[in-house]
């Protein structure tokens, strides 16, 4: 983030994209355009997020284009985040966990999205894998989306919220590392004022807090600046479509990146 500036670029090949870019909306079509990205923002951004959903929506061959991407991107040298956005019984988790956070496992990025809400202690086989093989996590908290406020939003009987819960035990496994730790939060830049409604302590986090909703969701530089305040230092912004619908011309979406990357850093690291 402090090399090439506080964005992240999503991958997320739609039918829509992929028509827009003219390109079949089949394997072939979402191969070219996960590697267009790859090459058109390698350098300008901190991280790729490759959305899994768009690559399975085309069976194993998709999810074999996933593989090669985050490949390409280990030697490019630009970080990926996996968005999986897996969660599930500890058994279960740490099957996801190996598949997506083991060394040698072809789907493993440098960090994985994962769901909280089947209870934070759920992700310890995750937590416990990526820690030893030095990757991170990002953890949902509070969401882009106006439907995770009935869930997120939520308290329990001593009154702390679901959200604040999720913060505070990302705190606990962060707490000590420099400069920040390897579990991070998700905290949507369109969120308004949960983070303070909900009393989401995000500046003791100590990781860092992916914050998708910028661009296509309507989310910018005063929106970031407002969700995070005091917590900006810490922030990576997110947008997919707001850079993806510059392509298929390689210097244009490159230049959209840029574009993206600087008005991040801006808000985000600026007086
Ligand atoms: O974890 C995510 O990345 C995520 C969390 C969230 O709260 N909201 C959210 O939009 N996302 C993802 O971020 C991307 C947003 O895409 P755009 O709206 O096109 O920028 C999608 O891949 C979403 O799945």
């Amino acid at each position: 983030m402090d090399e090439h500036g506080p964005l992240c670029v999503g991958v997320d090949p739609h039918a829509s994209l992929l028509k827009q870019w003219g390109l079949p909306d089949d394997v072939t079509g979402l191969r070219e355009f996960s590697l267009r990205v790859l090459e058109a923002v390698a350098g300008s951004a901190a991280a790729l997020k490759p959305q899994a959903a768009f690559f399975e929506r085309h069976g194993s061959r998709g999810v074999a284009v996933l593989e090669e991407l985050v490949a390409s991107a280990r030697d490019a040298g630009i970080l990926t985040i996996v968005d999986a956005k897996r969660g599930d019984i500890g058994s279960t988790m740490a099957a996801y966990a190996e598949t997506f956070l083991r060394d040698g496992s072809p789907l493993a990025g440098d960090a994985l999205t994962v769901s909280p809400f089947l209870g934070f202690g759920s992700l310890t086989p995750a937590v416990d894998l990526a820690a030893s093989t030095g990757r991170g996590l990002f953890v949902l908290c509070l969401t882009s989306n106006p439907e995770g406020a009935s869930v997120q939003h939520a308290t329990a009987p001593d009154g702390t919220t679901v959200a604040a819960s999720v913060a505070a035990a990302a705190a606990e496994l962060n707490a000590g590392a420099v400069p920040l730790g390897s579990v991070g939060l998700v905290v949507g830049a369109t969120v308004g004022e949960a983070v303070t409604t909900t009393s989401t302590d995000l500046a003791a986090v100590n990781g860092p807090l992916l914050a998708p909703g910028v661009g296509a969701q309507g989310a910018g530089a005063a929106e970031l600046r407002h969700v995070f305040g005091d917590a900006r230092g810490a922030v990576l912004a997110s947008s997919s479509r707001g850079v993806l619908a510059a392509g298929p011309d390689i210097p244009r979406l490159r230049a959209a990146a840029v574009a993206a990357s600087e008005q991040a850093r801006e808000a985000l690291r600026g007086a």
